[in-house]
This record gives C-alpha cells, sequence and structure tokens, in this order.
C-alpha cells in the first residue's frame, strides 16, 4: 500500500512533504510578556521539525496586546515581533519543516489586564470578565490588526497562514449566537455572523497571496448553539471567499461537556470536506499512523493535525512511518539511529 499520510501535498505554491501538520499549541512561553520568542519556542518548534513533521504550525499568537489569551502569549502585533518570528521560521525550514502561524485574537477569553472585547458584553462562565461589546470602531480596528499581523507573518516568511476561528475565541464568538447577541450588521442571520470572519479574511488576502486555512469549532455542543451544517455552510462561503482548507476542531464557545473519543472530531471535518467541497484538516485524538492513514485514505480530510501526540513523542512521524512501513529519510545526522 502506498502511503498517504507520507505522501507530498501541494497547495498553492507550498509543497509539504507529508500531511502530517503539527496543530497549534500555545506554550505560554514568552516570559517576557511582550510576545517575543525566546529559547523555549527556539527548541520546541525546531526538535519537531528535526522529527520530520511536514507542516509546523505556531501557536496563537496575538493580533492585538488585548487579544491574548495570557499575558505569555505569542504576539505579531508589531513590526518588532517580526524578527524573532523570522528566525524560527529559519530554524524550522533549515531542519526541512514548511511553516504556519495561527493569527489570533482572544475576544471575551482573554485574560489580560484592561478592558476585553467581545461581539456581545457577555462573560464566557460566571467566573470570567464581562467583556466591552465591540463599537464598529472596534470591529475596524481589529480587522486591521489581522492585516497587519499576515504583512508581518509574511516579512517573517512563514509559507501558512491559518485564522483562528474556533474554540471561543473573538471571530468564534462572532459566528455562535450563543456569543453574538448584536442587532446590527454583526449579528442574527448567519450572514452577518460571518461578517467579521470575511472581513478579516478579506484584510489579509490584501496582504497574503499564500495559503490560508481557517480553523473553526463546527459543534457548539448546545442545544441553541451552531452543529456541522451551520459550518458546511460557513465553509462554502470561506470557499468562496478563497480560503484552501478549514481546520476542523469543536467546542469551547459555551461551558459543554464535550464526548471525547479516538478521532472524535473527524466526522466533523469528513461532512465538512463532503458538504462544502474544500480541504480539510482533521485534528483530535489522532495518535497513530493507521489512524491517520485511515482517515486519508477513506478521504475524511485531507491534512492531519496532531497535537498532544507530538508533546509526547517529538518523532511522531518516525513511529508513525515504522507502522506503517514507509521509509522515511532521518536527518542527515540521525542516519546511524533510525
Ligand atoms: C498545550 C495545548 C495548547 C493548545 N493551543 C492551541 C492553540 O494555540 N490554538 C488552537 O487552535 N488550538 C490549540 N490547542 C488545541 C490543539 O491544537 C488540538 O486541537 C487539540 O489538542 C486536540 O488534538 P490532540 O488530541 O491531537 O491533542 C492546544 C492544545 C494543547 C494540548
Amino acid at each position: 500500500m502506498d502511503s498517504l499520510l507520507f505522501s507530498p501535498y501541494q497547495i498553492k505554491n507550498v509543497t509539504l512533504k507529508n500531511r502530517i501538520v503539527m496543530a497549534p499549541m500555545c506554550m505560554y512561553s514568552a516570559h517576557n510578556q511582550d510576545g517575543f520568542i525566546e529559547n523555549w519556542h527556539r527548541t520546541h518548534y525546531t526538535t519537531r521539525a528535526v522529527g520530520q513533521v511536514g507542516l509546523i504550525m505556531v501557536e496563537a499568537t496575538a493580533v492585538q496586546p488585548e487579544g491574548r489569551i495570557s499575558a505569555e502569549d505569542l504576539g505579531i502585533w508589531k513590526d518588532e515581533h517580526i524578527e524573532g518570528l523570522s528566525e524560527l521560521v529559519s530554524l524550522m525550514k533549515e531542519n526541512g519543516a514548511a511553516t504556519a502561524i495561527q493569527l489570533a485574537h482572544a475576544g471575551r477569553k482573554a485574560t489580560v489586564e484592561g478592558e476585553i472585547h467581545a461581539p456581545s458584553a457577555i462573560p464566557f462562565d460566571e467566573k470570567s470578565k464581562t467583556p466591552k461589546e465591540m463599537t464598529l470602531e472596534d470591529i475596524q480596528a481589529t480587522v486591521e490588526s489581522f492585516k497587519q499581523g499576515a504583512r508581518r507573518a509574511k516579512e517573517a516568511g512563514f509559507d501558512i497562514i491559518e485564522i483562528h476561528g474556533a474554540h471561543g475565541y473573538l471571530i468564534n464568538e462572532f459566528l455562535s449566537p450563543l456569543s453574538n447577541h448584536r442587532t446590527d450588521e454583526y449579528g442574527g442571520s448567519a450572514e452577518n455572523r460571518y461578517r467579521l470572519l470575511k472581513e478579516v479574511i478579506k484584510a489579509v488576502q490584501t496582504e497574503w497571496d499564500g495559503p490560508l486555512f481557517v480553523r473553526v469549532s463546527a459543534n457548539d455542543y448546545h442545544p441553541e448553539g451552531l452543529n456541522v451544517e451551520d459550518y458546511v455552510q460557513f465553509s462554502k462561503w470561506m470557499k468562496e471567499d478563497g480560503i484552501d482548507l478549514v481546520d476542523v476542531s469543536s467546542g469551547a464557545v459555551v461551558p459543554a461537556k464535550i464526548p471525547v473519543y479516538p478521532g472524535y472530531q473527524v466526522p466533523l471535518a469528513e461532512k465538512i470536506k463532503a458538504g462544502a467541497n474544500i480541504e480539510t484538516g482533521a485534528v483530535g485524538l489522532i495518535t497513530t499512523g493507521r489512524q491517520a492513514e485511515e482517515i486519508l485514505q477513506n478521504k475524511r480530510a485531507d491534512l492531519i493535525f496532531i497535537a498532544r501526540e507530538l508533546l509526547r513523542d517529538p518523532y511522531f512521524p518516525r513511529t508513525a512511518a515504522k507502522e506503517l512501513r514507509v521509509e522515511l529519510d532521518a536527518p542527515v545526522q540521525y542516519d546511524r539511529g533510525w
């Protein structure tokens, strides 16, 4: 059997050497508290490139300081951030990986000091701070921050950009009627709730013509919330708007009990791929080569995003290749050991 997991994947001008993507994972390790890359990031991301991950996606990186999940998030809200990110890109590329960055705004889930922003003044839960309902000027400024973030990501040399539209952060808060009670053109109908994401996509595209992904939470796990059918519709619009791939996660827009089991989110990626005729990434408790290969061979998704398994095993591609009996080239320095 020819492995799909270890076959190249072409998207626009970028070729990935395999279909294994390191999913974005916040390290909360910018101890400088100003968004700058530190040694932890250099070591952490480079190790996965040595491990032969095809595409490494740098964690949620804040486009505005007030949009950080924590004060130790990475940032891309000022030009001074470019140098460190550019160095990180070089380290990953020198070791054979393609590179991506997730552009993020935490919305009402920001825990930094000062005012926090959201579509409506509704806190995430009773322990959370109440956000300020964004004005039209706030919305415009945020769209502009995503655009400037994309410009900086391009200057840093990333191959791919992902817009973070999942996990109950700002864009997700606009998409879901559970967190968006607005009565203007950004709330109410699905078109209106999609408007912020559309504007962010359009703004990013003025600076960026490379591959563009969006991560979504394709199920709110709430009776009045959104489900995968709503996300098939959003994904059709994203496709029309030029998005290349939808990275399909779920949940976290409101507190909810999520049924979790191996591959629990794969059916969502599968439904979006079939329903919107768009490429998808599958993520969530995918931990073995066989599981990944099954998803690709059955055309349930196009890329396999791995998060926690890559924390346990930074050489997961080597482990998966052995399992699938695929010959994987080792970094030349490690040839005698792999
Ligand atoms: C430490 C950690 C940090 C994470 N940070 C992010 C993030 O920055 N952006 C994001 O979209 N998801 C984030 N996630 C979610 C993962 O990308 C992934 O969707 C989730 O862990 C399920 O995949 P897994 O079962 O392979 O771990 C994070 C997960 C972990 C464990």
